[in-house]
């Protein structure tokens, strides 16, 4: 196997369930799958979950944008998901890292999110004031929600949400501690909400 070495590779992944609260679940699950472009990243979807690997630019436009196309359909709908970078086991041979760097899902439409994140620094000592500092940026960015156990909430406009995890997605690693996991769980449309 290519690169066994810890953040020799470039690739992005995401690993995502959509759970739509409706009996038409299937046509939620499979409208989103199928009708946003994912011609940027290498996809797989099997009976549990799907993931996405390519740039990162695309993983979190492709991502943005099938949690946008299911939460147009007006279902309350969560997604929960991991974003990994440096994995060592990772290969770049499938992962669509020539693509150009001009994201294709461009609906800029509305959309209310509530959301947790935790992120995990791999093998860096310095873990915590990582996380302190991306739970600063998030309440510079005016995301931020609420502090709880093993998470922190992040809510807001799904193009804000978005914007501030990609950007803590690129902040919270670095040359030398380049193996970053991220999760992310995120409701939309939640009668919780109070119709926002
Ligand atoms: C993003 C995403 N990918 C796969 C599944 C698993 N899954 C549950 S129902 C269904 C459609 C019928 O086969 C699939 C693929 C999911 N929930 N969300």
């Amino acid at each position: 196997m290519e690169n066994l070495h810890c953040g020799v590779s470039p690739i992005v992944g995401f690993r995502f369930t959509l759970n739509p609260m409706t009996d038409d679940f299937v046509a939620v699950i499979k409208g989103a799958l199928e009708e946003v472009d994912t011609s940027t990243v290498w996809m797989h979807t099997d009976d549990v979950s799907t993931v996405i690997r390519g740039k990162q630019v695309h993983v979190f436009n492709v991502a943005k944008a099938l949690a946008l196309h299911a939460a147009k359909t007006g279902v309350h709908v969560a997604l929960n998901g991991t974003f990994s970078a440096g994995c060592p086991g990772d290969t770049t041979g499938d992962a669509f890292l020539d693509k150009p760097d001009e994201p294709l899902n461009n609906d800029p439409t509305k959309q209310y999110v509530s959301s947790q994140f935790a992120l995990y620094p791999m093998n860096n000592p310095d873990y915590m004031s990582v996380i302190y500092r991306e739970v600063e940026r998030a309440k510079e960015r005016g995301v931020f929600n609420e502090s709880m156990h093993y998470a922190s909430g992040i809510h807001g406009d799904i193009h804000d949400v978005f914007d501030f995890y990609e950007e803590t997605f690129t902040h919270a690693r670095s040359e030398e501690h380049r193996h970053l996991v991220m999760t992310v769980s995120m409701s939309i449309n939640s009668p919780s909400h109070g119709g926002k």
